[in-house]
């Protein structure tokens, strides 16, 4: 399901699904799979169930057990993602922000707890290959669309994401080039 989203992004950013799989060596990319668990908090205003992040990787593919708790940063504002019946929700991840040269963003999203029910998410995380360098796709470089970001292994810029706190964007921070 990954490799097919994938595809669609990479036509719409005009690049050849072959040139990407190969640059980011997708046949052995890396996978995540991970467990979220948020028992009900009596004081949920006072808590935080994950602080406001990016996921690392191109896409995380995220399936919820009904419960409500996702939100979205959108145009600076908080919104609320109402997780729908047997449907997946679908984060861009830091590494197409990389890829397509700032043309597609991370999304900023975090968690929120309630004080009634257990809520419950499953994320699959599709990433490069460890051993690929990640850098802007040099077809969506030009002198209207300067280099945004220094090229990284993805498996250095894994290590340090899992080194520090999840803040904001503060990975792409550490390899950007321009401010926006
Ligand atoms: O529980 C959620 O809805 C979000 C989980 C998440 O953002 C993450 O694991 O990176
Ligand atoms: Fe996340």
């Amino acid at each position: 399901m990954g490799m097919e989203l994938l595809k669609g992004i990479w036509e719409s950013l005009g690049l050849e699904e072959n040139d990407m799989t190969k640059a980011l060596d997708l046949h052995s990319c890396f996978q995540l799979l991970a467990g979220n668990i948020y028992p009900p908090c009596p004081q949920p205003e006072l808590a935080t169930g994950l602080p406001a992040h990016s996921d690392f990787g191109l896409l995380t593919i995220l399936l919820q057990n009904g419960v409500n708790g996702l939100q979205v940063k959108h145009r600076g504002n908080w919104v609320r993602v109402e997780p729908l019946p047997n449907s997946f929700l679908v984060n861009t991840g830091d590494h197409i922000e990389i890829v397509s040269n700032g043309r597609y963003k991370s999304v900023l999203h975090r968690a929120e707890v309630n004080s009634q029910s257990t809520r419950m998410s499953i994320v699959s995380a599709v990433a490069p290959s460890l051993d690929a360098i990640v850098d802007p796709a040099s077809q969506l470089v030009s002198d209207e669309h300067p280099v945004m970001f220094r090229g990284m292994r993805f498996g250095e810029f894994l290590e340090r994401h899992q080194a520090n706190r999840l803040r904001e964007k503060s990975m792409l921070d550490l390899i950007r080039l321009h401010a926006e």
